[in-house]
């Protein structure tokens, strides 16, 4: 469903990934974790075709990325961490819209849409402006929007970012029911470690490799942990505290933007 084989890529001469492979199998998810500058988003980029490897191989669906980038394309669903709803649309328009990019045939577009947003529990909000939401509805209403063309393939890049754990966790129960709805393959990227304890196996990056590649439980057997922070700590020397700095630069950038506009 997925495959990277012995991908590497470099900005300026400066390696982000290093000889990287990994297998993803039809219906699991996959989680990433790595430290900051491990590589994960030039990773998540080359495998939502923005950025072609400078060598090695990837596949997904079956159709390599090299020739095939449209036909990925339409067969992956994709959460950024950053938001791309337009605000001053109501749910049902947004989801209308894509559907639309996507070439959903437009008989069935209101009955797919009514049934997503009854799926992630805002039927009753489908007409109300988006810019009106919490975030975690905002992230609801994306989550429905990268299933909408039926993807076979689910990217979720720090899809969780910002939002409260109860929030976290619901999005991921409604994940959990996309999953057994749709049998989708989920590939997820992620700094909170219980969201890696859910995933069928993880990969732990670091300096643009793979260093380690199991389930969670045999990964902490294997090196002795008790914890996946143990282990990640174990693995890389580095602890959740490095990711969360790393979030905390994103929000003083766009606090600068703010103050410059
Ligand atoms: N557009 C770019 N130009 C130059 N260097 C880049 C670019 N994008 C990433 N890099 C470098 O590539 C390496 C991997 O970065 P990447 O953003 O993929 O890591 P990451 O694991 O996603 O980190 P984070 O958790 O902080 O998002 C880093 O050294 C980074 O500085």
């Amino acid at each position: 469903m997925i495959s990277v084989e012995r991908v590497s890529h470099s900005f300026n001469g400066h390696p982000a990934l290093n000889n990287l492979s990994f297998r993803v199998a039809p219906g699991e998810c996959f989680g990433l974790l790595g430290p900051n500058g491990a590589g994960k988003s030039t990773l998540i980029n080359i495998l939502v075709t923005l950025l072609q490897p400078d060598s090695g191989s990837v596949a997904i669906n079956g159709w390599p990325l090299e020739t095939e980038a449209a036909k990925i394309r339409s067969s992956i669903g994709v959460l950024f961490q950053d938001s791309s709803l337009d605000e001053r649309l109501t749910a049902y328009e947004n989801l209308y819209f894509h559907a639309m990019f996507y070439h959903v045939p437009p008989r069935e577009a209101p009955q797919r849409i009514a049934g997503l947003l009854a799926l992630i529990g805002l039927a009753d909000r489908s007409h109300d402006l988006v810019i009106t939401f919490s975030g975690g509805m905002k992230r609801r209403l994306e989550i429905a929007r990268s299933i909408l063309h039926h993807p076979r393939v689910l990217l979720l890049d720090e899809a969780t970012v910002g939002l409260d754990p109860q929030a976290r966790r619901r999005i991921w129960d409604y994940i959990a029911t996309l999953r057994r709805t749709y049998s989708l393959t989920v590939l997820l990227t992620t700094h909170y470690l219980e969201e890696a304890e859910i995933c069928d196996r993880i990969a732990i990056l670091d300096k643009g490799a793979v260093i380690a590649c199991d389930t969670p439980a045999r990964l902490k057997e294997l090196h002795g942990q008790k914890t996946l922070d143990d282990l990640f700590l174990h693995l890389t020397g580095r602890d959740l505290q490095d990711s969360e700095t790393g979030e905390l630069e994103r929000l003083k950038a766009a606090l600068r933007v703010r103050r410059i506009k």
